[in-house]
């Protein structure tokens, strides 16, 4: 689903923030992406969602090679992912439905479709209730799950979070986490960048870490190595 060969990515003004990344991620794997404050993990999701062009090396998403598409071809790339972060990058002055609906109004699904795709993608957050609300009637967490709403209201087969449970306390991050293993255990494809490590090792997922710029590991979380 996502394959990364040597890639590099140095960015204007000559800092390389990855190099020599290469893994896999299949289709219906979960895995998280750690590594200290400014080792490469956004660059990396930045990547994946075409949002920045690798210097150097390949990144195949569903077999298409992406660093090498054109511009016309990116939003028809995007819809293959949700994309999930830790500011939320909510509307403010939207409402919770114009919120989630908006991958939908750019891909032009007409109205009916686009209310019960939304009313289905919030009730799977547990969010029904908040439809009409804005933002800011919101918690920080129950804004975070609008969020993952919007990911994943058009349905895309790979999902990346950064940073999704940062702000929030280790129940409503656990709850969050859950929310993902529940879209992983119907074939799609999450990675999610934290820092969490308390996090890391309560889960047992594939754990892929950058260290300045450089994959260290890419193995099993500590708590299943141990256990097995
Ligand atoms: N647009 C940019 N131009 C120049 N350098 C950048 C740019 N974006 C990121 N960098 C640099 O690339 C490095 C990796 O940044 P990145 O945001 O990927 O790290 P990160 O692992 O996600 O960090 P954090 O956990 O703090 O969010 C950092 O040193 C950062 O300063």
């Amino acid at each position: 689903m996502i394959r990364f060969n040597a890639v590099n990515k140095t960015y204007p003004g000559g800092f390389n923030a990855l190099r020599n990344i290469s893994f896999d991620l299949d289709a219906g794997e979960m895995a998280f992406l750690t590594g200290h404050s400014g080792a490469g993990k956004s660059t990396l999701l930045k990547l994946i969602s075409v949002m920045e062009k690798p210097t150097a090396g390949q990144i195949l998403i569903n077999n298409s090679d992406i660093s090498r598409i054109n511009y016309s071809q990116i939003p028809y790339m995007r819809r293959n992912i949700g994309m999930i972060f830790q500011n939320h990058n909510l509307l403010m002055d939207r409402t919770i439905f114009d919120n989630v609906a908006l991958p939908l109004v750019i891909e032009n699904v007409g109205h009916k479709e686009t209310r019960k795709r939304v009313e289905a993608a919030l009730e799977k957050v547990g969010l029904s209730s908040k439809i009409k609300c804005y933002p800011h009637m919101l918690s920080g967490g129950e804004q975070q799950r609008v969020g993952i709403a919007r990911a994943i209201v058009n349905k895309p087969p790979i999902i990346l979070a950064d940073e999704p449970t940062g702000n929030l306390d280790p129940k409503l991050s656990l709850d969050i986490i859950r929310l993902f293993e529940e879209f992983n255990s119907v074939g799609v494809c999450v990675l999610i960048a934290t820092h969490d490590l308390g996090l890391i090792a309560r889960m047992k997922y594939r754990t892929l870490t950058l260290k300045q710029g450089t994959m260290i590991t890419d193995g099993l979380s500590h708590s299943e190595e141990e256990e097995e």
